[in-house]
């Protein structure tokens, strides 16, 4: 089984799905997608020598790479931080293959605008007294599809935007590999 994952920023979930799947007879992490051309997640593809290309956003909105992600024999795509909302033509040529983590307790504190700093600056804001991981199914809303799994953390006093976003990734970095092994094993049954 071959995933794909695409990525918009430094990368450190895409380097705990790629050490995840390493030597797994599972599948593999065959393709980085990056709409950055900067991005601290593309140097991690060089470093473990996997195939990586940019995401323009003319043909991105054309058909979504569709057509290169299946000459690619891509399986299953995998959002870690990725920016853009997925085009029709890509959500209808993987249904329920494509999968996203949002740094947040959805249906809460998601949508367009809110991703990173933006989510716990919020969630600090409205003294809320827990967190968490949101990893879904993606449909043509932003974090808008059925929940496949969350995790919560508490949020304590003095706790500020950066150090909930520490404990975001740790939570994200714990359970997204594994939760991810869990659901190929249940679309392989
Ligand atoms: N959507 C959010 O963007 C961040 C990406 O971090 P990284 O995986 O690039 O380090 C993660 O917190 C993810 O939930």
């Amino acid at each position: 089984t071959r995933l794909a994952i695409f990525a918009s920023g430094a990368g450190s979930n895409a380097q705990k799905i790629i050490d995840h799947f390493k030597n797994s007879p599972l599948a593999e992490v065959a393709l980085i997608g990056c709409n950055k051309p900067n991005a601290g997640v593309l140097n991690i593809a060089t470093k473990e020598n996997i195939d990586s290309f940019i995401i323009e956003r003319e043909q991105y909105k054309k058909d979504g790479y569709t057509d290169f992600l299946h000459e690619k024999r891509i399986d299953f795509i995998i959002l870690a931080g990725f920016l853009w909302k997925i085009p029709q033509p890509l959500i209808d040529a993987y249904p329920r293959k494509i999968i996203n983590i949002h740094p947040a307790l959805l249906p809460n504190y998601g949508g367009k605008g809110m991703y990173g700093s933006f989510v716990h600056e919020a969630v600090i804001t409205n003294k809320e007294k827990q967190s968490g991981i949101s990893i879904h199914y993606v449909d043509e809303h932003y974090d808008h599809g059925d929940i496949i799994f969350q995790a919560t953390c508490d949020i304590v006093t003095g706790d500020t935007p950066d150090s909930l976003a520490q404990k975001i990734h740790q939570l994200e970095h714990e359970h997204f590999p594994r939760v991810i092994e869990e659901w190929l094993v249940g679309n392989s049954k």
